[in-house]
C-alpha cells in the first residue's frame, strides 16, 4: 500500500443517493473544465440560488475525509479542497496523469472519485486505469469510491467515453488549511438569505448565472454558432420541450441568440408530446429541477398521486399551431446542434417521455419537489448557525 496508497470502498453510497446526486447535478451543471466534461460546483449551487442543495453533499463529504484520514494514517488533519459533481461524456478522456500536477490545486493531497453510475449501463468506455500497482483496471460502478493519494505513486488514465454520460462526485483533500474551501463556500453562504421566507417556495427557485455557463462547447457561448443550450437540451432528452409564457416574448428567427437566452430567465411553460403543460415555471432552471426530480422519484410520485388530492391546480391542454411554432423556433436556435445534444446528453439509459398528460401526477409531483426543497432549506438555515460559529461544514446529525 505504501508503494501506491489507495482504496476502493464498494457500495459506499446507496444507490438512492446516487441518484439524489445525479438529480442535482442534471438539475443544476454548467460546461466543465474539459472538453465534454460538464460540472456542478458547491460555489455554483450556492451562486444560483440552489444552496440548500448542498445538504445531500455534507455527510458524504464527512464520511469520505473520515475514510480518507484513516486510511492514509493522518486523523483530524485534512481540509476540503474542492467537492464537485461532475460528468463526462462521449468523446472526453484524459491520459496518464497524476493529481498534483495541475496549476489551480497545487496543494492537492489525496483525492477521492465516487461513482454515481455505471459502466456498460449507463455508459460504455471510461474505465479508470492506475499505471502501476493493483488493481490495474476499475470499471466504474454506482456508489463504489476510489481513493488516492495526488502525487506520481498513483498515474492514472480515464478511457474515452464511448457512448452515454459517466458521472462521479469528486472531491480533493489537502493537509493545507488555507486551501479549505469550507471557508470560502460560508462567505458566499453568509451572502445568502436563507433564513427570511422559509416557508416560501419562490425564494427557493434556482436562478440562473448571471454569464453563460450553460452554452455548449464553451467556445461558442458568445457567438452560437453551433451547439446547444445545456438546460434546453436536458430538458429536450427527457421529452419536454419549451414554451415562452409572455406574449411579447414572440421573437423572430432575425433575433439574436442573445436575445433567446433571456427568455430562459422569463417564466416558462412546457409542452410534451402534443400537450402543453398549463403551470408556469419561474425560468428554465425551475422547470429542469422539477422534472429531473420527476425522472428521481418517477415511482413514488405515481404513488403519491393516487393517495393525495391535488395541492396545485394545472390543467394540460392539447397544443395549438402557434403554440408548435413558438416552441419550434426556439428549438432551432437553443439546440442548433440538436443530434450533438442528444448524442452528448441523451444515453438510452435516459429513456424519453412521450406524453404527460396526467394532471393529478403532474401535480403531485410539484408538491413532491417544494416539500423536498423546504426541508433541505429548513436543514440548512438550522446548519448555517453552527457552520459559521465552527468555521466549518459539517452534519449536524452525526455530531
Ligand atoms: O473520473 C475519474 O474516474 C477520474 C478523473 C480524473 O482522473 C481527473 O479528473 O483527474
Ligand atoms: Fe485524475
Amino acid at each position: 500500500m505504501a508503494e501506491h496508497p489507495r482504496l476502493i470502498l464498494r457500495n459506499f453510497l446507496s444507490p438512492d443517493t446516487c441518484k439524489e446526486l445525479e438529480f442535482i447535478h442534471k438539475s443544476c451543471c454548467t460546461v466543465g473544465y474539459r472538453p465534454n466534461v460538464f460540472s456542478t460546483t458547491v460555489s455554483h449551487l450556492i451562486a444560483t440560488n440552489s444552496a440548500h442543495l448542498i445538504m445531500p453533499l455534507v455527510p458524504i463529504r464527512e464520511r469520505l475525509k473520515e475514510k480518507v484520514e484513516e486510511h492514509f494514517g493522518c486523523e483530524y488533519e485534512l481540509f476540503v479542497e474542492f467537492t464537485g459533481l461532475v460528468s463526462w461524456s462521449k468523446g472526453a478522456s484524459i491520459g496518464w496523469h497524476s493529481d498534483d500536477n495541475r496549476d489551480y490545486l497545487k496543494q492537492s493531497g489525496s483525492k477521492a472519485v465516487c461513482y454515481l453510475n455505471s459502466y456498460e449501463v449507463d455508459f460504455t468506455g471510461g474505465l479508470f486505469h492506475f499505471q502501476d500497482g493493483e488493481p490495474s483496471t476499475i470499471a466504474p460502478m454506482a456508489g463504489d469510491v476510489i481513493l488516492y493519494t495526488a502525487d506520481n505513486r498513483n498515474i492514472h488514465s480515464v478511457s474515452e467515453i464511448l457512448e452515454g454520460e459517466r458521472t462521479t462526485l469528486t472531491l480533493w483533500f489537502s493537509r493545507d488549511a488555507s486551501h479549505d474551501e469550507d471557508a470560502k463556500l460560508l462567505i458566499s453562504l453568509s451572502d445568502c438569505s436563507l433564513s427570511s421566507s422559509l416557508d416560501s417556495i419562490t425564494s427557493c427557485v434556482p436562478t440562473l448565472a448571471s454569464n453563460n455557463m450553460y452554452w455548449f462547447p464553451p467556445e461558442e457561448a458568445s457567438r452560437f454558432q453551433s451547439g446547444f443550450d445545456i438546460c434546453t437540451a436536458r430538458l429536450h432528452v427527457l421529452g419536454f420541450d419549451i414554451f415562452p409564457s409572455c406574449e411579447d416574448c414572440y421573437l423572430s428567427r432575425q433575433d439574436s441568440c442573445h436575445n433567446f437566452l433571456k427568455l430562459l430567465k422569463e417564466p416558462l411553460y412546457l409542452a410534451c408530446g402534443d400537450k402543453l403543460l398549463a403551470w408556469e415555471f419561474v425560468n428554465i432552471l425551475h422547470a429542469l429541477q422539477v422534472m429531473q426530480f420527476y425522472r428521481w422519484k418517477e415511482l413514488e410520485i405515481e404513488e403519491t398521486a393516487q393517495l393525495k388530492g391535488c395541492c396545485i391546480n394545472v390543467n394540460v391542454i392539447p397544443l395549438s399551431e402557434l403554440h408548435r411554432q413558438k416552441i419550434d423556433q426556439l428549438k432551432v436556435v437553443l439546440l442548433k446542434d440538436l443530434q450533438l445534444a442528444v448524442t452528448l446528453l441523451g444515453h438510452t439509459s435516459n429513456k424519453k417521455r412521450e406524453s404527460f398528460d396526467d394532471e393529478l401526477r403532474f401535480s403531485a409531483l410539484v408538491c413532491e419537489w417544494e416539500s423536498y426543497t423546504l426541508k433541505l432549506r429548513k436543514e440548512m438555515a438550522m446548519s448555517l448557525p453552527y457552520w459559521t460559529a465552527h468555521q466549518s461544514i459539517f452534519s449536524l446529525s452525526q455530531s
